[in-house]
């Protein structure tokens, strides 16, 4: 049944005090225009929805307080102070959106969660449906489809060594599972930074050379399992993407993108080379010259411009971002599972060994990269906070 909930309940353990101000039931005055009766209506109703999670949670924050006080201008909280930080990240990420576009946004996300808890009065808390063993992953399986949700909100979703093995080891169990489809998205405003840059801080006993050497056997593995993978496997990119998270798009089934997302893959900047074999995959998608000023340039793509492209399958604006995919893979979920790994097989596998090659070409050249003079200053410059992208 249909809980209805006071703020205290809307929070959940992962961020227990993560309230949403929308809750209380001042409205200031600012707020008071063009859809004031409709913002305050969707005030009321937010009580009566299910406990949406804490990105959504942190949406309609952002949202909210946009549309009362405007863009964010307070100081940014300590590194330590998560969960404001994860709020202000929120409020902060919108930028100058006018006060009524948030109102509106704000109104059609909680329009869209009315009649997504509606249709589906039965679905489980998802503390009940996560499965067990992940720290920086959160991995759900309901309606044919699992789902693997980078989790390290507070760090853009940067991927560490243990993301990697966890998203290998997610990814093996989900081939095995009684899933149709794999989804693999970002909590909060990003999809993923890319590489965290502090893996290269982490040098053992034997040193650089031997940290650069595992560094790129871990990358072949990661990618491999994506290349093998044998169900459909789609992104759900929530937000902007760097790095490795947009190369291996290019192994993804669809990619299906927020219009918030943008796609990055600064390598020469950072002193470093294609990987995900992106160097095949990218040229073959979109053609040799905007490949090369992806990957050779580090040109930023908009959401829109990906699509034209052909990495990006989809956009969608991003106040209706969830639901709409939500209810699009939903329906998919429910083909035949066998016809649709079957159907994959037969596009993908003859290109199958010479990802492979290709991949351990990448790895290969990478590893050497990591020990050049211009990769060392890149990666120090941002760890001592004199450069971001
Ligand atoms: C097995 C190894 C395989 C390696 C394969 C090769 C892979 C290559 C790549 O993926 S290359 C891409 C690498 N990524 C980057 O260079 C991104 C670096 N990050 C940034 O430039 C910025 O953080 C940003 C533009 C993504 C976001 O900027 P902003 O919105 O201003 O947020 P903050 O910078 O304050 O970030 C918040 C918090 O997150 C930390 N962080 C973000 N990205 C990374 C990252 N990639 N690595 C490590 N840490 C990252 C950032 O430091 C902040 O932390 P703090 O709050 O200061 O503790």
């Amino acid at each position: 049944a249909r809980l209805a909930y006071s703020a205290e309940q809307i929070s959940v353990p992962v961020c227990s005090s993560l309230q949403v101000p929308a809750l209380q039931l001042h409205v200031s005055k600012t707020a008071m225009r063009a859809s004031q009766k409709d913002f305050e209506s969707a005030l009321s109703q937010v009580k009566l929805l299910k406990d949406p999670g804490n990105e959504v949670k942190l949406k309609l924050y952002a949202l909210y307080k946009q549309a009362t006080e405007g863009p964010c201008n307070t100081p940014k909280p300590g590194v330590f102070d998560l969960i404001n930080k994860a709020k202000w990240d929120a409020w902060n990420a919108l930028g100058s959106l006018p006060k009524e576009t948030a109102r509106q946004n704000y109104v059609d996300l909680v329009s869209g969660l009315s009649s997504s808890s509606d249709s589906s009065s039965q679905v489980k808390p998802e503390a009940d449906r996560k499965q067990p063993g992940y720290e920086t992953l959160v991995v759900t399986s309901e309606d044919s489809i699992t789902k693997i949700m980078m989790n390290r909100p507070a760090k853009k979703n940067a991927m560490t060594t243990q993301m990697y093995n966890e998203i290998m080891l997610a990814l093996k169990a989900a081939s095995k599972d009684d899933s149709a489809i794999t989804v693999l998205t970002g909590n909060g405003d990003y999809y993923s930074s890319g590489n965290d840059l502090s893996n290269f801080t982490d040098i053992p006993p034997e040193g650089i050379e031997e940290k650069a050497k595992s560094g790129a056997i871990l990358l072949r593995d990661f990618v491999d399992c994506f290349i093998d993978f044998p169900k459909p496997l789609i992104a759900v990119v929530n937000g902007p993407a760097v790095g490795i998270s947009v190369t291996i798009l290019g192994l993804f089934d669809t990619v299906y993108a927020s219009n918030r997302a943008t796609f990055h893959t600064p390598f020469s900047h950072l002193g470093q080379s294609p990987e995900g074999c992106s160097s095949y995959t990218f040229p073959k998608i979109m053609g040799p010259a905007k490949a090369a000023e992806m990957l050779i340039f580090g040109k930023k793509l908009t959401a829109a411009e990906a699509c034209a492209q052909g990495l990006v399958t989809e956009v969608f604006p991003d106040s209706t971002f969830q639901k709409e995919v939500w209810t699009r893979l939903k329906a998919y979920s429910k083909l035949p599972p066998n016809a649709m790994r079957i159907s994959k097989q037969v596009i993908r596998n003859r290109e199958k060994e010479k990802l492979h090659a290709i991949n351990a070409e990448e790895s290969r050249v990478l590893q050497e990269r990591w020990l050049s003079d211009e990769c060392t200053n890149a990666v120090m410059n941002f760890l001592t906070r004199k450069a971001k992208l």
